[in-house]
């Protein structure tokens, strides 16, 4: 029977050490670290979590401005936006709410953020640096799944195999290259992978992260396997639910992330730490 590991909880402790330096900032007058979201549309998903990024700010002290902007807006008045974004010196971070409507080039946009503000860690500059293992940002998600890992006693990962299911620019791709920097065996798997079941049953660390509701059995994981689920799905009864079968996996695992108060909440007090340490690069 899996131990359930609630990235809620780890992320209260870490909102509370952040609360700490914001009052500690305070109380020598200085200037608090400022976060800018900016949400185009009215996507009810992103509505909530631009929604839980301002709630979070609020808890520990941090400045925050949630800018949004309407679905129609054309990509160049977005661009423009967020180059005054980057000039302003008020603000440490900038972070654009991914999906953005159909008819703006994401890539331009997150290009365009300046990559000292980038606490999404999304910029190329910053997703090279993490490949060459030099300071960076980086991405909220996979750094919470690393987070989580560290606190479960997995911290040098020589000798594991693991194994990440999904292969997107904000997970897949920076975990992977995560879990190869601390000397992890890695293999990816996505929707062209043949015998996926059969691979994901050898890893010691499995990261679920496709986007289907429920899609990992009991019998794709090891027994005494670390299983992260990164899934956000709305099952067929609009229940919440992750990427793994949950209530049979947890019998199997050792460790077990929830969703929710998994690996959600992790990402909030990551994009959180990330500004606090733009903020810190550029007051020196
Ligand atoms: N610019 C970005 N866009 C998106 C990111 C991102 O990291 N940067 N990630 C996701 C969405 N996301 C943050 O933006 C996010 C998703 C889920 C949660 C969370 O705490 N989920 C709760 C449950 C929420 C619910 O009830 O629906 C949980 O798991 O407990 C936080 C952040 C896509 N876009």
């Amino acid at each position: 029977m899996a131990e359930i590991v609630y990235g809620s909880e780890i992320a209260k402790k870490i909102k509370a050490k952040l609360a700490a330096k914001m009052q500690a900032l305070k109380q020598e007058g200085k200037r608090l670290p400022k976060l800018c979201v900016v949400l185009v549309g009215n996507h009810p998903a992103s509505l909530s979590y631009v929604t839980g990024k301002e709630k979070a700010c609020r808890e520990i002290g941090m400045e925050n401005d949630l800018i949004r902007l309407p679905q129609d807006i054309s990509e160049k008045a977005l661009l423009d936006f967020i180059q005054k974004l980057n000039v302003d010196d008020a603000v440490d971070g900038i972070l654009v709410q991914l999906p953005l409507p159909a008819h703006i080039d994401e890539h331009k946009v997150l290009f365009a953020i300046d990559p000292a503000k980038d606490v999404d860690g999304f910029h190329p500059i910053s997703l090279g640096k993490l490949m060459l293992q030099e300071d960076t940002f980086i991405s909220c998600t996979p750094k919470g799944i690393m987070r989580i890992l560290e606190e479960i006693g997995y911290d040098d990962l020589s000798g594991k195999k693991a194994v990440v299911v999904g292969r997107s620019n904000i997970v897949g791709k920076p975990v992977a290259q995560l879990l190869m920097n601390k000397h992890a065996t890695v293999t990816v798997c996505h929707s062209r992978t043949k015998n996926v079941e059969e691979i994901a049953a050898q890893a010691d660390i499995l990261i679920a992260a496709i986007g289907k509701p429920r899609y990992i059995h009991a019998s794709w994981v090891k027994e005494g396997a670390v299983v992260i689920d990164v899934g956000i799905n709305r099952d067929e009864n609009n229940k919440l639910c992750g990427d793994v079968d949950f209530e049979a996996v947890k019998e199997k695992a050792a460790y077990i992330t929830p969703v929710p108060k998994g690996v959600g909440p992790m990402t909030i007090a990551m994009l959180l730490e990330n500004t606090l340490e733009a903020y810190e690069k550029k007051e020196g």
